[in-house]
């Protein structure tokens, strides 16, 4: 059941949270990246379901929703908006950055464009800030290999502290890979640890202030650390995303 809605609203957000479980076991992960890099191509490919894709940026307004079985386990694959980064400058940024955050997935997969890693890094680092389960993919690979570019996966990888799976989507390649990858980080078999940026010492300073007093309402401290640097960065769609999605005048179903 594709979820697509008409966007450019926040109604178009309501069925990004409405991730209702059949069986109540299945694992929620999260497709995230930039514009443009297969997110769709991927879905598509796991959940056998056609949700549309095209060489235009922006199409995927909202998200959409299918299921998927891998080994013993049933996953919920959510194709999020493509996105340059989660700061919220638009609606669509601010729908892949409140699933992330507050949709609480067992892993994200962040899907990025083998031939313009240096630009997709910078989404990459961002969901690396905002939760520990994150998996890269480096995807249209098969392009890459056209342009005489290499892609040391394992080298970004230890550089990353998190797991880097190097596929060509369109083709079907590496999506077994990939598959395995979001088992073993979804049972907890693989650990991913994201390095993290240290900031300055006044920031750190702000942020341990800050922090203790969102612990009432996010145990992950990851995520408190998160949404007190977007507190700092005066940053007011997070209030209103707080409010909705943590204060219980929003409703989260999963
Ligand atoms: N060559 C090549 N093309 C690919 C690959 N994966 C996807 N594509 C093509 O790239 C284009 C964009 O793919 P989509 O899956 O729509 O990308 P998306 O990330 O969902 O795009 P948005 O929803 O706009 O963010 C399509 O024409 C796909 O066929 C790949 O591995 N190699
Ligand atoms: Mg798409």
């Amino acid at each position: 059941m594709g979820l697509t809605r008409q966007s450019g609203t926040k109604e178009g957000m309501a069925d990004v949270f409405n991730v209702e479980k059949l069986n109540g076991n299945e694992a929620v992960i999260a497709l995230a990246g930039n514009p443009n890099t297969g997110k769709s191509t991927v879905f598509n490919a796991l959940t056998g379901l056609h949700q549309h894709t095209g060489n235009w940026p922006g199409k995927t307004v909202t998200n959409a929703r299918g299921n998927y079985r891998h080994r013993d386990c049933d996953f919920i694959l959510i194709d999020l908006p493509g996105t340059y980064s989660l700061l919220a400058s638009s609606i669509e940024e601010q729908v892949a950055r409140d699933f992330i955050c507050f949709g609480n997935p067992d892993a994200t997969i962040v899907v990025t464009d083998a031939t313009n890693l240096e630009r997709n890094l910078n989404l990459v680092l961002q969901v690396m800030e905002l939760t520990d389960n994150v998996i890269m993919c480096v995807n249209l690979m098969d392009e890459a290999k056209r342009k005489n570019i290499e892609v040391d996966a394992s080298g970004l990888s230890i550089e990353l502290g998190i797991p880097v799976v190097t596929a060509a989507a369109r083709e079907g390649t590496g999506l077994c890979e990939l598959m395995d990858c979001v088992y073993d980080v979804a049972a907890g078999k693989l650990k991913p640890h994201p390095k993290r940026m240290k900031y300055e010492e006044d920031i750190e300073g702000a942020l341990k202030n800050i922090m203790p007093r969102l612990s009432e309402y996010i145990e992950d401290e990851i995520k408190a650390r998160w949404i007190a640097l977007r507190l700092l960065d005066g940053d007011k769609t997070i209030i209103d995303s707080i409010k909705e999605y943590m204060l219980g005048t929003g409703e989260i179903l999963l």
